[in-house]
Order: structure tokens, then sequence, then C-alpha cells
């Protein structure tokens, strides 16, 4: 699936025209999740199908499901752009990012540094970049673009071999680990566990896909997240305020 999603992302490219500049304000993605209002850290995610489960919101409004989020005081959001597989829009961040005030990841498949640009431009405060998809010293150059027009960066890594093959070009700030693999779609909550100790101790760990329960939250955490990143199990239900409330266990609070 992978494959297919970047074959697609390639066409895309070719044709991508980069957008005016969006007159919103920036924020620190890295600062939202160091100083956050929870322990694990929370980015919730704006996700309305995926391939790996089709549509998961038919009733899907992304301004409100991020205000929901706010109030249910989510530090960041992560909000799906890519339109083919998962029924996103660029548009989305530019509208968000006038109603609400929590800074965004894009999620994309990011391959090229005219998309890099094209993020800053639409308000993105940061953007994700994946491991399994590109060689390390081409992260690495969507890396240091990206933080020289001011965004922070998600690198997102399903398996220690290839975190090896980041790490011997550079040490990313925050540090993504799929607990999906994006070939079989099978996802293991403890996939955190098969690379945390080979992170430096600065380097901000988030743990990705797959987190549905309390118990979910606090297994991630023991393994060494400091953050997690969640979209199916608070999309699912009508009310993601109150979802993320459940998840953290302060439903009865
Ligand atoms: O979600 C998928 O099916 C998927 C398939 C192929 C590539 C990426 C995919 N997901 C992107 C993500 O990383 C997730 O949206 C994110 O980690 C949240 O996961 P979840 O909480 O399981 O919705």
């Amino acid at each position: 699936m992978l494959t297919k999603i970047l074959e697609k992302k390639r066409e895309e490219v070719l044709s991508l025209t980069i957008p005016e500049r969006t007159n919103v304000s920036e924020r620190s993605f890295y600062s939202a999740l160091k100083h956050s209002n929870r322990k694990p850290a929370l980015i919730a995610e704006v996700k309305k199908a995926s391939p790996s489960k089709g549509i998961i919101k038919e009733n899907f409004h992304p301004v409100e499901i991020a205000k929901a989020y706010e109030a249910g005081k989510a530090d960041c959001l992560s909000v799906l752009t890519d339109e083919s597989f998962f029924q996103g829009h660029r548009d989305f961040i530019v509208e968000i990012k006038k109603e609400v005030s929590l800074p965004v990841l894009r999620k994309d498949f990011i391959i090229d540094h005219k998309q890099v640009e094209e993020s800053r431009n639409i308000g993105a405060d940061a953007i994700l970049l994946i491991g399994e998809a590109l060689e390390a010293k081409e992260l690495h150059e969507l890396y240091v673009h990206a933080y020289e027009l001011g965004m922070d960066v998600l690198v997102e890594v399903h398996s220690l071999a290839v975190l090896e093959k980041l790490m011997s070009e550079f040490t990313p700030k925050i540090l993504g680990v799929n607990n999906r693999d994006l070939s079989t779609f099978k996802t293991n909550i403890h996939q955190i566990k098969t690379i945390s100790t080979s992170v430096p101790k600065d380097t901000l760990l988030v743990s990705e896909s797959g987190i549905f329960t309390f118990e979910d939250v606090k297994t991630v955490q023991q393994e060494g997240a400091h953050a997690i990143l969640v979209g199916e199990s608070l999309m699912r239900g009508e009310n993601q305020t109150a979802a993320i409330k459940a998840l953290y266990g302060e439903e009865n609070e």
C-alpha cells in the first residue's frame, strides 16, 4: 500500500501548484508537546477515511472536529491532507488554523521540496516525514528545509533498521514510532519497545496508531512514549471532546 500511495504522490507532485502564503499565526508543535496538558501529550488526528479502515466518519466537518479536540485540551492536531487515500484536503489546514489555536501537523506523504513549501504556505506548523518512504539523506534534506521555513518535523519510523539508517545521517528532535506496519496494516501497540532504547533521551518519542483505550495509553507511556498520535478511536463517536476524556480515563472526574 505504501508503494501505491508513493507512486500516486510522485504523479501529484508533478502538477503541484504552491498557493500564496496564508496569513495565520505560526505555532510551535515541539513546545506544545514538550509542555503538554497531559502525560503523555496528545496529538489528535482529523481523519475522515483510511486505506485500512475505509470511511471512519461519514458526517465529517473538519473545523468542528478540530474545535472539539481543542475543547478536550489536545496539545496538537494532526490533519490528513491526502485526497486520494484518506479523503483529506490541504484546505482543511487553512480553515482549521483560522478557527483553532493549536499547532497543526500536516499528515501527508511528503517526498519533495515543493510539498514542504506548500505546507508552510497553507499554515502547517509541522510536517510528517516517513522513514520507510525516503532515503535517509533525502529525508534529512527535507527535514532541514522544513526547519529553515520555521516548521517542526515529526519523523516517523516503523522499524529499528530504518531508524538506524536515519540516525547515521542525523538525530530527529521528534520521533514517531508507527505501531502500524504500512505494508500489512497490522498494528502492534508495543512497537515503541523495539526502538526506545536506541533513541537519545532528549528526542521526543511519539507512539502512533492503533491506540484505543486508557490501558493502551498507559502501556505506551510505560514503554517510553512522551506523546501519542490518535485518529480512529477519537473520530468514531459523535463527541470528540468526550472521546479524549475517555481515552485518558477522565470520564468521572
Ligand atoms: O491509517 C491507515 O490505514 C494508513 C495506511 C497507510 C499509510 C498510513 C496510514 N495511516 C496514517 C497514520 O499514521 C494514522 O492515521 C495515525 O497514526 C493515526 O492512527 P489511528 O489512531 O490508528 O487512526
